[in-house]
């Protein structure tokens, strides 16, 4: 590094800083690398010069010189031209000399436009070929990476223009801030588009790299500039643009799964949202289907999704969990949630799952906690799963206590195995919606009210609760806040190496009497967990496959964990009331 010397009796000022620099920073960078970066950007010569003259301007700047003149380097070139016809003494060939030397040609220039205060960038000549009518023409010239251009085209119907149709926010032409969505481009790298089809001048820009040279027609849409939304989404859906016909470039588009939380950075399009995944540090967006437009392309399929909905359902409801733990087989037993009556042939645009808005939540200290809601297909292990946590920390967990119109046994309480009241008593209370669950079994009720997981909760307890999948939906309010776990069986194959002592609840008495597992009992399990992941998977936050127990269990406390301590995504409209 050159040594940094300053004049005597100098100020110290940004020079000084600059020199001392170096050594300053280095017990705070660790690479060696950095370490001699630092030293030869420091230590570069004309960085040193940049400094020294800004330390004399500002000397200058208290006196606040005014210039003289403004024209100094064109009267330099006149007085040359004169003088050199005459015959010259020694200083006129000294003066022609100096005044001919390109630095002084050069500092002469730079002193008029100081002086005129130009300081505006020239623009290059316009070219040539330029017809008389396309006086507005813009020519832009970029230089690109290996980074897309950040802009999908399309053509005009009406006129067979090339438009730029949308900027992608954060990528290389938002940023650069020259192409504007309605722009039609005339050329690219003096190639014309008017004869080409989109999807070709996306490939001459694709192979393109360094500078790009386009000719534009600056569009007419006045550009507002929009403060960029911080709208959040979590995707219902998987979505691949490599499988979707319908999206105006594919490579624009971008990529993601269930559960993935988006950041929305454009809504300008109706059909085409831009977003990029949260925490992706690319700033660049890509295209995704808006939720209007996907809810259409949902509604549009309807009929075929609601018959196998339909189908699945009626064929496999028996495997689907009753809280309240009737009988698993009973095939007589009803079982229905307070919704269900209400449920009407209309479409409805909530089910659709596309995509929901939400923000980050971390429960405040001595807040309530969020009801874990176990789903899973009958004999999974949910109850085992209730009976480790319970074990594992009574005071932290609970679950709700049932009821039931049958008749209290002799060895039961009341409040405790049940909540036992009148049959006409509990009719009342079906009609005014307290159950969010409830079933009739052998001529008795049993089922699980709201106030029951209400109770759990105002004693500052975890409320556990497994219910059928079709009831998470009405749980999903800012009271409950439920977090939803699916357990899930691993493969037949695991199914019958893992369970093979294992006993499950025959359903034909209600004394608990078991059985072992059969092998449809397991298929059974797999094709129901199947079928409510397609129907619900979008509603659960956690899957845990539960082959050995003790990992699952892990696994479930872990999250539960997690849940009450960390920020994670919530609907927005969960943190509003
Ligand atoms: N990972 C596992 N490995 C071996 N056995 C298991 C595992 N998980 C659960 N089991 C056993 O499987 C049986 C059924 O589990 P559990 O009663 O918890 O199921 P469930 O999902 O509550 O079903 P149901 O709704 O029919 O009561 C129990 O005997 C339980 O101990």
């Amino acid at each position: 590094m050159p040594a940094l010397a300053t004049g005597a009796g100098h100020e110290p000022g940004l020079y000084e800083l600059l020199a001392a620099l170096p050594s300053q920073l280095q017990p705070h960078v660790s690479s060696p690398e950095d370490n001699t970066f630092l030293q030869d950007m420091f230590g570069e010569r004309s960085l040193h010069s940049l400094i020294k003259i800004h330390e004399r301007l500002q000397h200058y700047e208290e006196t606040k010189p005014v210039p003289v003149l403004d024209n100094a380097a064109s009267l330099a070139h006149n007085l040359c031209e004169e003088l050199e016809g005459r015959p010259g003494s020694g200083e006129i060939r000294e003066l022609l000399k100096l005044l001919s030397k390109p630095h002084v040609k050069s500092l002469l220039t730079i002193h008029d436009m100081v002086a005129l205060k130009s300081y505006d960038p020239e623009l290059p000549p316009l070219p040539d070929d330029l017809d008389d009518d396309e006086d507005s023409v813009k020519i832009i010239r970029l230089v690109k990476n290996k980074e897309p251009l950040g802009a999908t085209i399309m053509r005009d119907d009406h006129t067979g223009a090339i438009l730029v149709a949308r900027i992608m926010r954060g990528g290389a032409a938002d940023r650069s801030g020259l192409i504007h969505a309605g722009d039609e481009l005339k050329e690219v790298n003096g190639i014309p588009t008017d004869d080409k089809k989109p999807e070709e001048i996306i490939r001459i820009l694709a192979q393109s790299q360094g500078a790009i040279t386009f000719k534009v027609v600056p569009g007419t849409k006045a550009e507002t500039p929009t403060k960029e939304p911080k709208v959040f989404v979590k995707a219902l859906f998987d979505y691949d643009p490599k499988e979707d016909s319908a999206i105006p470039c594919k490579e624009a588009g971008l990529a993601f799964k269930k559960g993935s939380i988006l950041h929305i950075m454009s809504q300008d399009d109706a059909t085409w949202w831009q977003a990029k995944i949260e925490g992706d540090a690319s700033p660049r967006a890509g295209l995704v289907p808006s939720k209007q437009f996907q809810e259409r392309r949902f509604a549009m399929r309807r009929p075929v999704a609601t018959l196998q909905f339909h189908r699945a359902s009626s064929k496999r409801s028996s495997g689907f969990r009753r809280s309240f733990r009737l009988s698993r087989r009973d095939k007589k037993k009803t079982n229905k949630s307070m919704y269900e009556s209400k449920k009407s042939e209309m479409y409805d645009m909530a089910d659709v799952p596309t995509y929901e808005e939400v923000t980050q939540y971390r429960r405040p200290s001595g807040a309530k906690h969020r009801l874990v809601v176990l789903i899973g297909p009958t004999g999974v292990g949910l109850a085992e799963m209730k009976r480790k946590l319970l074990i594992c920390d009574p005071q932290h967990f609970g679950v709700p206590i049932p009821h039931t119109s049958r008749p209290k046994k002799s060895q039961e309480s009341d409040g405790v195995e049940y909540h036992f009241i009148s049959k006409s008593l509990f009719e009342a209370d079906i009609h005014n919606n307290k159950f969010i669950e409830y079933g009739e079994y052998k001529g008795n009720y049993y089922g699980t009210s709201l106030d029951s997981l209400r109770s759990v909760v105002s004693k500052n307890k975890v409320c556990l609760f497994d219910v059928q999948p079709h009831v998470i939906k009405h749980l999903r309010t800012a009271e409950f806040k439920p977090f939803v776990v699916f357990v899930k069986p691993p493969s037949v194959e695991r199914l019958r190496d893992t369970r093979k002592n294992a006993k499950i609840l025959t359903g034909k008495d209600d004394k608990g009497s078991t059985k072992l597992f059969t092998e449809e009992d397991f298929e059974e399990m797999v094709i129901t967990a199947q079928s409510m992941e397609s129907q619900y998977g979008h509603l659960f936050e956690k899957v845990i496959v539960n082959d050995d127990l003790t990992a699952a269990f892990g696994e479930l406390r872990l999250a539960l964990k997690k849940i009450e301590a960390e920020t994670h995504w919530v609907p927005v409209s969960w943190t509003h009331s």
